[in-house]
């Protein structure tokens, strides 16, 4: 295994254009996240090594599209857009470019200070663009990385993007130099559902399952709910989702 000095030289040796490239790498090789065919998006793209990998991922059948404040020399296969995405404009002409994503990336890091705080809060403010960003732009069950920084603000966000993917994990991949606080979201499939886990609502149990359970729609989307019965409407608390159904109790 590679020591993590020396990505550098595996990037020049390999062609790509940063040793970021291996981060990338890792990450998708953990968490399994561009597909051939797949749309990607991917922010604080310069100068590409990520769009490098992302491109041979998605193959010829897929669209790679990255922004970042630096030019970004052509990449084959690749489109670039030059611009912040602090800019709400910047963000609104990429969702019309984009119309509909299957991954979206974000490196983004602020110039660093050297102040821990200040790096860590804007680092945090990059990440909650590329968030949003996501929201505009993922398909439902798409993926979502983003790079930040570790420190007390972190934990607000993380809650943040877990109320809309069925998952979310902290990964520091090996690739990451050793010294750095810099870890990745990863958020798998995003969410369809209309209703989160501790929500409160009033349900109308229009039929009972198979198993037992009252079975209610909420804007389609099925909830079970144990020991009801079809007729009745009840307050639940939304306990867990699915991809396609959820569940709730009923509350007292
Ligand atoms: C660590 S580098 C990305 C490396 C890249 N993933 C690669 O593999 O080559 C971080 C990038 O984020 C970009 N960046 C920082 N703030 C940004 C913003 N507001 N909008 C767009 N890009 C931004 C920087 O210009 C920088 O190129």
């Amino acid at each position: 295994m590679a020591r993590k000095d020396d990505y550098y030289n595996r990037a020049k040796q390999e062609g790509y254009r940063s040793r970021a490239a291996y981060k990338l790498k890792q990450l998708n090789e953990e968490s399994h996240l561009v597909e051939r065919g797949d749309t990607v998006v991917d922010l604080g793209a310069a100068p590409g090594g990520w769009l490098q990998v992302a491109a041979e991922l998605a193959g010829d059948e897929g669209t790679v599209v990255g922004v970042d404040l630096q030019r970004i020399k052509d990449i084959d296969g690749v489109e670039t857009v030059r611009g912040d995405m602090t800019d709400e404009d910047v963000r609104t002409d990429l969702v019309e470019r984009v119309g509909e994503a299957d991954v979206v990336l974000s490196d983004m890091a602020p110039n660093m200070t050297g102040e821990y705080n200040l790096d860590h809060a804007r680092s945090v403010h990059l990440a909650r663009q590329a968030f949003e960003t996501s929201m505009a732009v993922l398909a439902p069950g798409g993926d979502f990385v983003a790079k930040v920084f570790d420190g007390p603000d972190l934990a607000d966000l993380k809650a943040a993007v877990e109320r809309e993917f069925r998952y979310v994990r902290e990964v520091r991949p090996e690739a990451s130099r050793k010294e750095s606080s810099e870890l990745y979201l990863v958020a798998k499939r995003r969410l369809t559902a209309p209703v989160r886990e501790g929500d409160e609502l009033d349900v109308e149990i229009q039929d009972v399952g198979s198993e037992g359970d009252g079975i209610a729609k909420v804007e389609g989307f099925t909830l079970f709910v144990p020991d009801t019965e079809a007729g009745e409407t009840v307050t639940v608390e939304v306990t867990d989702i699915k991809a396609r159904f959820g569940f709730a109790e009923r509350v007292e």
